[in-house]
């Protein structure tokens, strides 16, 4: 494993709270790790604690099996072979952008510099731009530079602290996936932290779901979406809806009753021994509930919004449940119209009831 982290515990002075409570994960080398989770929830106190820039509490951190980060062991953020990219620029603004990418490697012959400043300055798509200057470049090309600066030394494992916050949205959504591509290029190994769930989506081969100091989950885009662990990480990527519902035991298998109607022949439903009574709360995820008209349940659009090529409805049903469901924009209903609903749930995901 090349990074990993361990029941990691970080601790501010004066705090009650752990900024980081617990936290355990692995990266594999050359893959790409993005920490997403609300404001305030630890995610830059966890690369910080990567990084060597604050203590380690209890618990560990290992860079390639060697430990670099504990309550007794701390290697100075020099000796820990990290590049850093952060949301402010930090470019030198009196250097040229080939003396900002050589910073950290003038213990290279200038050859050797001069070179390696042209290919990581080709890698992020600037060849040719080493004698401009910061002022010159526009504010995504400055964050390349950036990259390429933190690239240059080869670093072992590149951190990256919502480097695109300071961009326009358009932008930021293209960077997100050049940037994958250049990590990928360089063959680098990265953590990155953001708080925009597509951009976790496009730049993350693993993302980490962090609220109040806990990592809820350390998986795959399409795991988390569609196999939630709990019910922060449903509610935080794809905003699910959940609806009440009872699992009973039937001749062929476990259905899981609802006021949208039944959901049988599912794939991996949990057992009604596992909620008491069988009662708990199913995900619905807007592509599980469809639109139509012949369906016996009704429910009432309360909200619509244009998505191109489809709406976003939401609905309540007659028990008083909110229900969201992508909808071809050729279905153009009313708000206030009660329209025909049913599910299409390919496997069951239940939580605990909430009262
Ligand atoms: N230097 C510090 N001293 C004391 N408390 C801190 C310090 N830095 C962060 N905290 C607290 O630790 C918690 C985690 O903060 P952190 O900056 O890691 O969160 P974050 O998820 O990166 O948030 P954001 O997305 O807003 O940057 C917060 O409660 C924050 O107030």
């Amino acid at each position: 494993m090349f990074l990993k982290v361990s029941q990691l515990e970080v601790r501010y002075a004066g705090r009650p709270q752990a900024a980081v409570n617990g936290v355990s994960l692995n990266l594999n080398a050359g893959d790409i790790g993005v920490l997403i989770g609300p404001s305030g929830c630890g995610k830059t106190t966890l690369l910080r604690a990567v990084a060597g820039l604050e203590p380690v509490s209890s618990g560990e951190i290992r860079l390639q099996n060697q430990v670099v980060g504990s309550a007794s062991v701390s290697l100075p953020p020099e000796q820990r072979r990290i590049g850093m990219v952060f949301q402010d620029y930090a470019l030198f603004p009196h250097l040229s952008v080939g003396a900002n990418v050589a910073f950290g490697i003038h213990a290279l012959r200038k050859s050797e510099q001069a070179a390696r400043v042209a290919e990581v300055l080709a890698l992020v798509g600037l060849e040719g731009s080493a004698a401009r200057f910061p002022h010159e470049l526009s504010g995504g090309q400055q964050q390349r530079v950036a990259l390429a600066r933190a690239l240059a030394p080869r670093p072992q494992l590149m951190l990256l602290d919502e480097p695109f916050s300071n961009l326009d949205v358009d932008l930021r959504e293209r960077l997100a996936h050049e940037v994958r591509s250049i990590l990928k290029a360089a063959g680098a190994t990265a953590l990155f932290v953001t708080h925009d769930q597509l951009e976790a989506f496009a730049i993350g081969d693993v993302i980490g779901v962090m609220n109040h100091g806990e990592l809820h989950q350390w998986d795959n885009a399409y795991t988390l979406y569609h196999r939630p662990a709990t019910r922060f990480v449903a509610d935080f990527i794809g905003h699910g809806v959940f609806l009440p519902a009872r699992l009973v035991m039937r001749e062929d298998g476990v259905v899981a009753e609802t006021p949208l109607g039944e959901l049988s022949d599912v794939a991996e439903c949990p057992l009604p021994s596992s909620y008491p009574n069988g009662e708990c709360d199913v995900l619905l995820r807007a592509d599980d509930v469809i639109h139509d008209d012949s369906a016996e349940v009704k429910a009432q659009i309360v909200r619509k919004s244009f998505r191109g090529s489809e709406f976003l409805y939401t609905m309540r049903l007659a028990s008083g449940q909110t229900v969201m469901a992508h909808v071809p924009s050729h279905h153009n209903h009313e708000v206030g119209e009660w329209v025909g609903m049913k599910l299409a749930v390919e496997h069951v995901v239940a939580f605990p009831r909430e009262k």
